[in-house]
Order: C-alpha cells, then structure tokens, then sequence
C-alpha cells in the first residue's frame, strides 16, 4: 500500500468481548477496523450479512461474532447452527467471491476431551454438545468455500466487559461464603485482549506485507494449561489482596456440577504452529488475568 491509502478490515460482533478488544487494539497504519454490531451485520440472516461484504470494499473480513450462550444452545440449536455454522458459510461465500481473506474465530469445543495430551489443529474434532458442533460447522464451511481463510481456535476467554468466568467468579466471591468448582475440566483460559493483538498482527501480515502462504487453522490459547478449579482459585486469590475477602474454592468433579452441555474434560490447546508460522506467542494466562483484574478494579 502506498501513500494514503488504507485497508478496511471488517470486524463484526462490535459488542462482543473479543470485537470489543479488537475495536480497542492499535492497528497498523494502513490498516482501518470497520466495526459491525448485530443492527448491521446480523448473522442470523446470513444472506443479508453477506451483503455488508460486497458492498463495504474490505480488504479482510474477521469473525469473532457467534452465538456462545453453551448451555442455551442445546435447547436453541436451529439458532445456534445459523449464527455460527450458515452466518459464516455466508460471509465466507462472499469474501471469495470478493476476492477477499476472512479471519474466523473457532473454540476447544469442537473437541471431546478424550486426548491424553495438549491438542494440535489436525487432532479429530467429535463436539459434545450443540455449542461446538455450530462452531464445527462454520469450520467446514469456512474452509469449503473461501479457501484464503485463517480458522483461530480459542478458549476459556476473559476480560473486563461482557459476560465471562471471571466475572462471574468475581461476583460469587463477593456474594458467598465459599465456591465449588470443577476440577476436572483442563484448559488455556485466553484473555481478549491477547487475541486482538494476534489477529491485528495475522491481519498485518495478510494484508500489508501480502501473505498468501499461511492459510489454515490454528490454535491460540493463554500460555500454561489450568482446570477452572485452579482458574478461579487464581480470581479469588488476586482479588483477595484488593477486597481481603477470601472465600474457599472448593475442588469438585463435573458430576457435582450438571450442567446441560457437555464439556470437554481436555481441551489445552497446542499453540506452536501459531508461533511457527506467524511468530505470535500467546501470553501466560496469569499475566493477563492481572491485566484484566488492574482494569475491573480501576
Ligand atoms: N467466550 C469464550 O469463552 C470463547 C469464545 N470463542 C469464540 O470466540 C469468538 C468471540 O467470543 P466472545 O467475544 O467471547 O463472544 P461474546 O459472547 O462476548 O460476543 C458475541 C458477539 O457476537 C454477537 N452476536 C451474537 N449473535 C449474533 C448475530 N445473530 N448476528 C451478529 N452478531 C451476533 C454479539 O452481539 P450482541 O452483543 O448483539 O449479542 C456479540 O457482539 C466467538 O466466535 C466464540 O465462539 C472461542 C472460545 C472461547
Ligand atoms: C459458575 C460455575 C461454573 N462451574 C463450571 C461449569 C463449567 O464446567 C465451567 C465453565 O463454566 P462457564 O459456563 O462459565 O463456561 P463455558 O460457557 O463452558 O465457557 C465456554 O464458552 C464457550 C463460548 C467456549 O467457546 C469455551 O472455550 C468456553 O470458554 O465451570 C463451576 O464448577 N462452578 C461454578 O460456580
């Protein structure tokens, strides 16, 4: 690009937790976020949704927008296949046909958790509940119709608005005398705001320095593996030094804690070919976590 001429890259789910750190993030000269919220682009009407595509002279498209609400899911599957499995099908269609990259935001529900160790991108997905195979959906679209495409798988993410695990811990800390929490359920919990400034940096690389040998999946989770148990003793522990209220988190099993979805009990993400190919290392999930905390306290 020269002169002053700059990239619209368009973002949608302007109000989510990650369209809100990416509408936050320092693009690189050259590069112009173009938010969506839902008035705009709403993928429950994928046809329209495409039309923001043709008619927007992007560069890029990125996706973080889907329906998340895990458990709501199982009994509203027909809405989250459309947001998160045909939403995407349809922006993809029209980035290819625009000639155009797409970013999609993917999660660690797609797997089952049965592995025995962290997971890499070729690992076989088998999702547990309505959730992930939405999210499965608009993998297999995204990577049928619009082969310039980056699919990041994330998880367990937090930050300091919307609706997340960390506030939700936050709240229970302050309202009861002692928490219970899964201890076995294995994850990266992922920070927001880490995955803007990985797909600000994948974006940089696409569309300023030309890219075109990267396309694929990849995974981008926080830095060290940890169970929601120990996630939470962590909330509990770093708000304590503030509040000097500590209540106990109590280690219980998934049985203890029925819920309607499934959960994988594995889902740590492998993140090396991230690192390998685009140089991106996510960061260590307490360092965020005590970026997120220093900004709800402040
Ligand atoms: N949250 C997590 O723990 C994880 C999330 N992911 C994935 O990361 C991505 C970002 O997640 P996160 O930022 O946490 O999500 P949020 O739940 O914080 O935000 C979801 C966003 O999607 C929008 N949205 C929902 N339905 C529609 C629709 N029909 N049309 C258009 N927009 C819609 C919401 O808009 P509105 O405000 O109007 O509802 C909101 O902006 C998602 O793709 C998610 O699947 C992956 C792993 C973990
Ligand atoms: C509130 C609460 C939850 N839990 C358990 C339930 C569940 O197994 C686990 C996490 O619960 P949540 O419902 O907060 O998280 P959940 O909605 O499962 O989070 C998921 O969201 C989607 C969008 C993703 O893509 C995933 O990566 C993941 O982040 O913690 C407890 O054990 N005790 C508690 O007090």
């Amino acid at each position: 690009m020269t002169g002053e001429e700059t990239a619209r890259v368009l973002v949608t789910g302007a109000t989510g937790q990650v369209g809100t750190e990416l509408a936050r993030a320092a693009w690189p000269a050259g590069l112009t976020p173009v938010m969506a919220g839902r008035e705009t682009l709403d993928l429950s009407a994928p046809e329209a949704a495409a039309t923001v595509v043709r008619d927007g002279a992007f560069s890029l498209v990125v996706n973080p927008a889907a329906y998340t609400a895990v458990d709501a899911a199982e009994t509203d599957e027909a809405l989250a296949e459309r947001v998160n499995g045909e939403g995407p099908r349809a922006l993809a269609m029209a980035c290819a046909t625009a000639g155009i990259p797409l970013i999609q935001i993917s999660t660690d529900y797609v797997f089952d958790g049965t592995k025995a160790g962290p997971y890499v991108e070729d690992d076989p997905v088998a999702p547990l509940g309505a959730y992930g195979r939405s999210k499965l959906a608009g993998e297999v679209a995204v990577r049928a119709e619009c082969p310039r495409h980056v699919i990041l798988r994330t998880a367990w993410v937090f930050s300091a608005h919307g609706k997340n695990f960390v506030k939700t811990m936050l709240r229970l800390a302050a309202e009861k005398p002692e928490l219970r929490v899964v201890a076995d359920q294995h994850g990266c919990p992922t920070a927001a705001h880490d995955i803007a400034r990985v797909v600000v940096e994948i974006a940089r690389q696409i569309v300023l320095d030309g890219r075109d040998d990267a396309w694929g999946t990849y995974h981008m989770a926080g830095a060290g593996a940890t169970t929601w148990h120990g996630f939470a003793e962590a909330i509990v522990a770093a708000q304590a030094a503030r509040t000097g209220k500590r209540p106990p988190v109590h280690p219980i099993t998934t049985a203890e804690f029925p819920t309607p979805a499934q959960r994988p009990a594995n889902s740590v993400l492998d993140c090396g070919k991230l690192t390998r190919t685009f140089g991106l290392t996510p960061r260590p999930w307490p360092d965020t976590l005590a970026d997120v905390l220093a900004e709800l306290a402040g």
